[in-house]
């Protein structure tokens, strides 16, 4: 099973929201992480058919989406950026009508929402409206109507948005246990929601990839440029001017500052360390220079 995007390009008026974009998916999970802005949400619409590309083309095992039309649709799951739902619906209610628009028998949606509510842990609820259900319950219930018709391409846009640690974690589990026999790709900007689930991170920058790669690999293109120095407090100010600080944690009286620098900072002692999936997000996309100090 492949997904293909191939030299896909978007402009909005004058914006150019994604530019020469090529990608190949297979069954696992992808990242696609960006800041506001990257082009995230546009390349989603664009593969789930809400927004018409300017030029390129998407193949699915070969095939051209587009030209699939319905085909496509039937094994494509879509988990839009949070939204308001039906408040007064009930969980049930809103499967049921999701399951109607994907075109499913009654026979089949009943099956499928019993199935479907127990893998999202919301088997006990289905009866509650949603209106009082908890941010983390709504973004389930949003992965439950994605995964009503068992589609082969999954795509989620920022599916932990607004949710507490716990409830992240919880989500993240979810989609890992979800994602075996599929083809995923997540939008988000917040690490942590792919760093451990994703066979490759896609880095996208103001429209254009910058790289594909595993996790791994990817922190790995820092390796040697991310320090940790112990400082007392009132000079983290100084360090904070001249690097790129990804964190301060406090140790006693002083503070350990972890930074990325294309040499050993001066004036402390210090090592190296194994950098990160979040030093790499940090190194690419918190500020518009991209050397390193
Ligand atoms: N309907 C639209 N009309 C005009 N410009 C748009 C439209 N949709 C998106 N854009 C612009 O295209 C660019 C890419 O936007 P997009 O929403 O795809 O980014 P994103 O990475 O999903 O951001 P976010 O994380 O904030 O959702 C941005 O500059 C945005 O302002």
């Amino acid at each position: 099973m492949k997904l293909e995007i191939q030299n896909l390009s978007k402009s909005y008026g004058e914006k150019k929201a994604l530019s020469h974009v090529s990608l190949t998916l297979t069954p696992g999970v992808y990242g696609l992480l960006g800041p506001n802005g990257a082009g995230k949400s546009t390349l989603m619409n664009i593969i789930t058919d809400n927004v018409r590309l300017d030029s390129g083309e998407i193949c699915f095992n070969g095939e051209s989406i587009f030209k699939m039309g319905k085909r496509f649709r039937k094994i494509l799951g879509y988990m839009p950026q949070q939204q308001e739902l039906y408040p007064s619906f009930t969980g049930w209610r809103f499967l049921n009508y999701m399951a109607a628009l994907k075109g499913m028998t009654k026979e089949q949606a009943k099956q499928e929402i019993l199935q479907t509510a127990k893998l999202v842990n919301l088997d006990g609820d289905l009866n509650r409206r949603l209106g009082g259900y908890s941010g983390g319950m709504k973004q389930r219930i949003l992965i439950a109507q994605a995964i009503l018709n068992r589609p082969q391409v999954l795509i989620l846009d920022e599916p932990t948005a607004g949710l507490d640690p716990k409830e992240r974690i919880r989500i993240r589990n979810l989609i890992s246990k979800i994602a075996l026999d599929k083809i995923v790709l997540i939008a988000t900007h917040v690490v942590s929601d792919i760093e451990y689930i994703a066979k490759e991170i896609i880095l996208l920058k103001k429209g254009e990839i910058l790289s594909q790669k595993e996790p791994s690999a990817l922190a790995e293109e820092l390796s040697g440029h991310v320090f940790v120095v112990s400082a007392p407090p009132e000079r983290v100010g100084e360090l904070q001017e001249a690097y790129r600080v990804s964190n301060l944690a406090r140790e006693g009286d002083r503070v350990l500052v972890r930074l990325l620098s294309q040499t050993p900072p001066k004036d402390y002692p210090n090592q190296s360390v194994s950098p990160t999936v979040e030093d790499c997000y940090l190194y690419h996309f918190e500020e518009e220079g991209e050397s390193l100090s």
